[in-house]
């Protein structure tokens, strides 16, 4: 279980020409994510989503708050954390001169899974993500869906407990997003804990069990997607959100 609570994150802007502000990107985001669940953060530009993620990642220290992994901390158990985490970020740059193989090869080796275990684990990703026509070619010469799904296969050759997962289907094709959501099910039916930003709402109702709604850097609801329905009375999230946020507005 993840578990997120009153995590604030801020960062300075320029004001104007000569000086700078304070800001919350996150502002005292509390929630939790438990063993065989998918919750969908969602939200618009800005609200905090990527920000939020790179937090429970480890990438980012939050100003405030804490998170914690099955009660594991980055303070105590950093190692522990990142072995067990996958983080799908969506401006990840990878090495492109390799072939998906060789880079699942290497990821293979920074996470010490080895021998027979290796070929077994490279096997299962290239079918599950559909994947076999184009192992052995370059990642330069990949189209943006092929180059996605090496993205998402190379942070879990390990086999990961909690999947945080940034845009995982952003620019994708109905087929290709629609293999990468079924991995997402399919690895919620073996307990494991995912957390899901998109832009999508359509995409969250349809697999998350929970979605938490983000906006300015708030969370202005969160529940089952059938209970924030309810909660706004609307007949779906994207009409939702705007009940909620009372319509188009600039960001600040
Ligand atoms: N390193 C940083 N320094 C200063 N401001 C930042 C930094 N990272 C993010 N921000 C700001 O924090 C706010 C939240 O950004 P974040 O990337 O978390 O939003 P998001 O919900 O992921 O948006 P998008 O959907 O556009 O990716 C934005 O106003 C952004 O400009």
């Amino acid at each position: 279980m993840i578990i997120v609570k009153h995590v604030t994150k801020k960062f300075l802007r320029n004001k104007n020409k000569k000086e700078q502000e304070e800001f919350c990107a996150d502002k005292d985001i509390s929630f939790e994510a438990g063993n065989g669940e998918i919750i969908g953060i969602l939200g618009p530009n800005g609200a905090g989503k990527t920000t939020l993620l790179r937090m429970i990642a480890g990438i980012l220290e939050p100003t405030e708050g804490e998170i914690t992994f099955d009660g594991m901390t980055y303070a105590d158990d950093e190692i522990k954390i990142k072995q067990r985490i996958a983080y799908l970020s969506g401006n990840t740059k990878i090495y492109d001169t390799l072939s998906t193989y060789e880079l699942l090869k290497m990821c293979c080796d920074i996470y010490g899974v080895d021998g027979d275990e290796m070929t077994k684990r490279i096997d299962e990703i290239t079918n599950i993500l559909g994947m076999r026509q184009f192992l052995y070619n370059k990642i330069s010469n990949l189209s943006t869906g092929q180059t996605q799904k090496v993205n998402l296969a190379r942070c879990m050759v390990h086999d990961p407990e909690y999947y945080i997962l940034d845009e995982a289907t952003s620019g994708l094709d109905i087929i290709s997003s629609q293999i990468i959501l079924n991995f997402i099910k399919g690895e919620r039916s073996r307990g494991k804990t995912v957390l899901y930003s998109t832009h999508y709402m359509e995409e969250a109702e349809n697999i998350c069990d929970r979605v938490i709604m983000l906006n300015k850097g708030e969370i202005i609801n969160s529940g089952t997607p059938d209970e924030i329905k309810a909660d706004t009375g609307m007949t779906n999230l994207r009409d939702s959100f705007f009940a909620m946020i009372g319509g188009v507005a600039d960001e600040e």
